[in-house]
Formats: structure tokens, C-alpha cells, sequence
């Protein structure tokens, strides 16, 4: 299947959508027997199947080459999931190194293996492992940590375009609290991160954009963020990087800098309606507010929460303080590199925190599908492209087959678009994910 050519998908299709009274975070439709249009990149036409052949007639009128797609009862269209927060040069530690907590597990496991990178034939192999691993699991967008080294992570670059995910990748920033021969100057963190930003920029790939990645605020002193900040204005770039994930984390942060952990990257310009914040678990009412009023999202890392016994972060919470929030794996913090699974351990993690507040209402697996989908592309940026199935945005899709052989499940009941969902989020996995659509093209 190529991009240029059409398809009709005829079947069972959810997504979510903003709700225009704004009374509820998002509305979801989950409608059997719908279609949705594809030309090129781009979704043109979505309704009943009713008026499928009128919506045919206008947009396909003159085309003879148009594949159509009939889904089973089983199975689902649903919008390409979003990883917020994965770190592609971590993916060997998957699984491995989850008995010490956040600062000693950077040191013991985490920079051993990153400083790998300077061998440019493994970061090929490792890129492309995780790229074709994340695509397979149906993450059609990945906002990546990539590595402290320029050229590996122009590898990564590399592996994004040719297996055709859309992504953000980040040259990481670090000049301090980190191994003599694995962190940078001043300078160079600077120069090489305005190379980084250019090389991407000239690759002219639609699908690929770079993202300012300062590592955490433990990593840098404040004049370099400050010059990341001014960098983000320069080339209007993305932000991304860690925030009060753990307790000692956070009480280091306030000692070097006598603020809140928010307010020092809001000092450096860093906190922008482009930037998303991992982890956020113990931010404070103000920051808080700071986040909501420069637009900051949170990517929600619930695996890598749990693995690094770092905490809860509670969801809920953001959502009441208006902040918008995606799902991310955090690999190798996160032991898995499916969104899939992040879906489960968020809702494990909201029903764990419902245990000891009283009347607390915690996620359910439509919230959940909403943070891997529209609440993904809304963290990012880039929900005017995609996160749903609007007539007009980019067509990011995974076909679910739920009766698909050799999965997890046996689909012994009729179920309707909605239970097929929630059979997906609590049973499914990458057997269940047929085909994988970026922008049109069928890269499953
Ligand atoms: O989960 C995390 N993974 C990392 O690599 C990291 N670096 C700083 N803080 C971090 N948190
Ligand atoms: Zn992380």
C-alpha cells in the first residue's frame, strides 16, 4: 500500500474528539459501520456508511485506483498511538536494573550503556531496532531522547525516516552530574545541539522535527538552559525533558537552584506551549498553575513510575489543573516499549492512587485511549495534525483485530466497538495491531 494511492476503510472506527462545550476533556465515538477516506496523507471524508458512495463520488470521483479496506466485526480503526517520552538509546536495559531508585540508577546502568553511542554501527543497530519495535506496537509518533552525541543521534534521524514514523528527536544536553567521558562543555552542548537542530531541518521530512532536550535540571547549571531557552526561540523548536519524577531528585533541584523545579525551567525560557515535561509526579499546586499558564504538558510515564519506585503521578489532578497529558513508555525506565502497556499501568496506577482518597475517581479505559491518542498529540503540539480522525489531519490509523490467531485472546463473545476497545487495552498487545498507517502509509 503506498500513500499515493486512496483507501476507504469500511468498519468499526473510534477515535476521540475535543468536546466543543468543553463540559467533558474529550468526547468518544466508537460507531460500527463508518468509513474513513484517505487521499494521499490526508483524511478528506468520515460518516456512515450510508453516505459512503455520495462522499465516494466527491472526493474519489476521478480515481480508479482506490484500495478499500473491509473490517471485520472484530476488528477496529483507531488512531495511531503516541509515545510522549521514550529514550531510544536505553532500549538494551529493558528489563534490567530496576533495584535502585532514579540518581543511582542514571549512574549505575543508565550512562554505562549511553556512552555506548560513540560506536556509531551500534547506535545503527539499536536505532533501528527501536524504531521497527515501536512501529510494530503501533507507536505512529515517538518523541524520542536520543543520545548526547550528535552524529548517533542523527542515526536515529535516520532509522525514524526510513521506516516512516513520525517523530521528535533530541540531541541531549549534559555538562554536569555525569561521568568525565560522558557529558559535554558549555559550548559544545550549545554548538552541537544548533548543528543537531539543522541537520534535522535540512533532511526536509515532513514527519521528523528536532526537539530542544535538556536532560534534567541536574544535568546543566542555568546559563546553558538559558542559552537551550534562547535557542528555542531561534529556530522555534519543541522542549522536552524530566520533571520531579523522584523525591531526592526534586530536594537536589531545589538545593542547587533555591526554586521550585517549574520555576527553574520557566527562568530559562524553556517552559513553552511546545514543551512537555516527563513524569511530574510531585509538582506543586503553583507549579502547577505555572505549567497551565505557559501552555506546559506532562507526558504520564506510569511503567517506568512503578519500576523505579518514583511514585504515582496523579492524573486526575492535572487534569483538574487544566494541563494536557500524554502517555509515554520512558524505555528503559519502562521496562515495555508499547503504549499498549502504558495504557494498563495508568489505569493501574489511578486505581491504586483511588485506594486512599476518598471519592476520587480514577481513569477508566476511555481516558486511558484518549491519553495514547488525542491527549498524545495535544502534549506534543501537534494535535492540528493529528490525534483523531478529523476530516483534514494526517492519517496516523492501527488496524486492532481482535480474532487475530496466536494473540492473547479468544474472542468467545459478540462485542461492540467500545468492548472490542476495552478487550484491546486490558488483553491486546502488538499481535492484535495488523496494520500501521503514518500519513497515509501502511508501515505494518
Ligand atoms: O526516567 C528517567 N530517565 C532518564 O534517563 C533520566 N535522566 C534524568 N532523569 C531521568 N529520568
Ligand atoms: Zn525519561
Amino acid at each position: 500500500m503506498s500513500s499515493e494511492q486512496s483507501k476507504i476503510f469500511l468498519g468499526n472506527v473510534i477515535h476521540c474528539q475535543r468536546d466543543p462545550s468543553r463540559k467533558q476533556l474529550y468526547k468518544i465515538s466508537g460507531e460500527q459501520q463508518s468509513f474513513v477516506i484517505v487521499k494521499g496523507n490526508k483524511i478528506v471524508a468520515t460518516g456512515k456508511k450510508e453516505d459512503l458512495e455520495q462522499a465516494r463520488a466527491q472526493h474519489l470521483a476521478d480515481e480508479q485506483d482506490v484500495m478499500v479496506v473491509m473490517l471485520s466485526d472484530r476488528q477496529l480503526l483507531i488512531p495511531g498511538l503516541v509515545d510522549s517520552h521514550i529514550h531510544a538509546p536505553q532500549y538494551p536495559n529493558c528489563g534490567l536494573g530496576y533495584d535502585k531508585p532514579l540518581l543511582d540508577w542514571l549512574q549505575a546502568y543508565t550512562y554505562k550503556l549511553e556512552r555506548k553511542y560513540r560506536d556509531l554501527e551500534y547506535s545503527k543497530k539499536v536505532f533501528n531496532a527501536v524504531v521497527r519495535k515501536t512501529l510494530n506496537h503501533g507507536t505512529t509518533t515517538a518523541c524520542y531522547f536520543a543520545s548526547m552525541f550528535e552524529d548517533a543521534s542523527m542515526i536515529l534521524v535516520d532509522a525514524v525516516i526510513e521506516h516512516g514514523q513520525r517523530a521528535f528527536v533530541g540531541k541531549i544536553n549534559m555538562t554536569t552530574l555525569a561521568p568525565d567521558d560522558y557529558k559535554e562543555t558549555p559550548e559544545e552542548t550549545i554548538k552541537l545541539t544548533r548543528k543537531f537542530i539543522e541537520a534535522v531541518r535540512s533532511k526536509n521530512c515532513d514527519l521528523v522535527e528536532p526537539i530542544i532536550t535538556p536532560r534534567f535540571a541536574l544535568s546543566l547549571e542555568m546559563d546553558s538552559m538559558v542559552e537551550l531557552g534562547h535557542l528555542v526561540k531561534e529556530y522555534d523548536v519543541n522542549v522536552q525533558t524530566h520533571i520531579s519524577e523522584n523525591q531526592d531528585e526534586v530536594k537536589e533541584v531545589n538545593k542547587k537552584y533555591g526554586i521550585q523545579y517549574a520555576n527553574v525551567y520557566d527562568e530559562a525560557g524553556l517552559l513553552t506551549p511546545k514543551t512537555v515535561l516527563a513524569h511530574g509526579i510531585y509538582l506543586s499546586d503553583e507549579e502547577l498553575s505555572l505549567l497551565r499558564q505557559r501552555g506546559s504538558s506532562v507526558s504520564h510515564c506510569p511503567d517506568s513510575n512503578t519500576c523505579l519506585k518514583s511514585g504515582m503521578c496523579d492524573v486526575r489532578r492535572l487534569f483538574n489543573f487544566g494541563i494536557k497529558v500524554g502517555l509515554g513508555t520512558d524505555v528503559s525506565g519502562g521496562p515495555s516499549p508499547s503504549i499498549v502497556s502504558a495504557m494498563r499501568s495508568a489505569l493501574a496506577t489511578s486505581i491504586n492512587l483511588s485506594f486512599s482518597q476518598k471519592n476520587y475517581k480514577p481513569l477508566n479505559y476511555m481516558d486511558v485511549f484518549y491519553l495514547a491518542t488525542l491527549g498524545g498529540a495535544e502534549a506534543l503540539s501537534l494535535d492540528h495534525k493529528i490525534g483523531n480522525f478529523e476530516v483534514g489531519k494526517e492519517f496516523d490509523a492501527l488496524v486492532v483485530d481482535m480474532g487475530a490467531e496466536n494473540c492473547n485472546t479468544d474472542m468467545l463473545l459478540d462485542c461492540s466497538p467500545l468492548e472490542l476497545l476495552q478487550k484491546f487495552i486490558y488483553t491486546g498487545d502488538d499481535r492484535n495491531i495488523s496494520n500501521v498507517f503514518v500519513a497515509g502509509k501502511s508501515v505494518k
